[in-house]
């Protein structure tokens, strides 16, 4: 099977949060189960200055009013197709906005270019290419089901996952003309939502699939709290809509050989963490206590809960713990950290912007990963902290719920516990969760048990490669018994 997978950033070429996570492991993690997936990403310099030996497939002379070209190529072991149009994608910044942190105004033509392309591309536009499945990933290839569905081909198969339904892309009707979609596309069978255009809602409803990154997440959406909009939708086509959990690159993230810890350990050596934990410390200007050290590795946004933390700082910091926060986003959340950190000089640490390498340490380290999101599609820190055996405590809403094992009273009679949960995402809630977090760390013994326990849950691709192994074949009629003979 041929899965030409779509998406707007790609780990470790591009990343700005965990969709780069999931399309960069999604390939490598199908691999074995029949499916061959190729990815398609914006020719975003820091993509091309990787990209060497690569070979030019097909050109265009007017794509959206300039020129391009396509590239194919393997970089990092990934199968790229690469859409070289730089006056579409050759700038600074991000992938969506530039160095002052306004989103570039045709964003909506680049990423309707970058959707065009994949259509194009599942037509045959490419000599000996011909995939059967296209895989788009949030808004940005949310107008592939669109093109797809109003296009020629009867057979080509579109699913889309939703990563974040926060994120929509909608624009004013004002573009739709210059989509190169058919007339009767502007409807509500197509790209039209509330009068304008919207990229998500036109995946979610021409799509042949809908998968989000967690079964609870997918239950959720499908309510107005959740849905931001499309849950009408997403309930009337409830039984192609599933979740699917993501899994992490556990070659990537394994505390046994990461090059990022100052100590490497396994499940059976966590006492070696207390190296990586020195480590966090001095580089946040933290006191070399023994006492918890709770940490947050994530955008600091209304999404991921970082005010509820804050709220609770004076508290966790008067019974002795300390808190390292990584992360960007928000003025005033980023404001409200660095203040708690000069209330709280060697308790409380922040460190603003975006470091890969010290995020692995953090988890290496740390003793606690914070999650308070007020939602939360799958998530990857809770997953990356589980592995590492640092344990996390998290709102109980999608994919959080999905993953861990709170230590309630039955889960710890029965020894499954994995960490912490609180519901409903509040202030108050979180200060009950901190304070048990505290109680457990005392308790030397079941703190080592339930990181133990952490370590050996299953957080790898396996189970979820398979199961979208099984969602293309059954859109395109393939046995995936005959899968597995490939
Ligand atoms: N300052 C920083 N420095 C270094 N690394 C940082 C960082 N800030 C964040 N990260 C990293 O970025 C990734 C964030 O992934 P998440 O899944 O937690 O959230 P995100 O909201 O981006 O993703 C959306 O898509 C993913 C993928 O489907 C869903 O899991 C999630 O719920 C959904 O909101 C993690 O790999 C994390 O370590």
């Amino acid at each position: 099977m041929e899965v030409l997978s779509v998406a707007s950033e790609l780990y470790p070429l591009v990343k700005t949060g965990g969709l780069a996570d999931v399309a960069g492991a999604l390939p490598g993690a199908l691999a074995g189960s029949g499916v061959t997936m190729r990815t398609l990403v914006p020719g975003y310099p820091a993509v091309l200055g990787r990209m060497t030996g690569g070979r030019e497939v097909a050109r265009f002379d007017d794509l959206f009013g300039t020129t391009g070209r396509l590239i194919a190529g393997r970089v990092e072991g990934l199968d790229l197709i690469v859409l070289d149009a730089p006056s579409l994608y050759d700038r600074p910044g991000n992938p969506y906005m530039g160095p002052e942190g306004w989103d570039w105004p045709d964003n909506w033509k680049r990423f309707a270019a970058l959707s065009w392309v994949a259509s194009e591309l599942g037509l045959g536009l490419v000599d000996g290419y011909s995939p059967q499945v296209i895989h788009a990933h949030d808004w940005q290839a949310g107008l592939v089901p669109a093109y797809v569905k109003y296009g020629p081909s009867a057979t080509l198969k579109t699913v889309m996952t939703v990563h974040n339904m926060a994120f929509q892309g909608t624009y004013g009707a004002d573009i739709f003309g210059q989509l190169r979609l058919p007339p009767h596309a502007f409807s509500v069978e197509g790209v039209e939502y509330y009068g304008g255009v919207g990229y998500l809602k036109a995946g979610v409803e021409c799509a042949d699939v809908v998968t989000t990154v967690s079964p609870t997440y997918a239950a959720e959406i499908r309510t107005p709290a959740y849905g931001m909009g499309l849950e009408g939708l997403l309930n009337n086509r409830s039984s192609t809509v599933f979740g699917v959990l993501n899994g992490i690159d556990t070659s990537a993230w394994d505390p046994a050989t990461d090059p990022a810890l100052v100590q490497n350990y396994t499940a059976n050596s966590v006492q070696g963490r207390i190296n990586n934990k020195r480590a966090v410390q001095e580089a946040f200007g933290l006191e070399p206590s023994d006492g918890p050290l709770f940490s947050v590795v994530s955008r600091l946004t209304w999404q991921k809960g970082i005010d509820l933390l804050v709220a609770n700082i004076d508290m966790l910091v008067a019974a002795g713990g300390q808190l390292a926060v990584l992360g960007s986003g928000d003025t005033e959340l980023e404001n409200a950290v660095r203040g708690a950190a000069q209330a709280h000089p060697g308790r409380v640490g922040m460190i603003t912007g975006y470091n890969e390498k010290l995020s692995h340490l953090i988890q290496g380290g740390a003793d606690v990963m914070v999650v308070p999101s007020r939602f939360e599609p799958c998530g990857l820190t809770q997953l990356y902290a589980l592995r590492y055996g640092c344990i996390p405590l998290v709102s109980r809403v999608g994919g959080l719920n999905d993953t861990v094992i709170d230590a309630n009273i039955a889960a710890m009679q029965a020894e499954v516990a994995t960490g912490i949960q609180f519901a409903p995402p509040d202030a108050g809630a979180l200060a009950d969760a901190i304070r048990r977090t505290l109680a457990l760390y005392a308790d030397e013994k079941t703190w080592k048990k339930m990181q133990r326990r952490g370590m050996k849950s299953d957080v790898s691709w396996e189970a979820s490669a398979a199961r979208y192994a099984q969602l293309y074949a059954s859109l395109i009629g393939y046995s995936t018994d005959d899968a597995q003979d490939d």
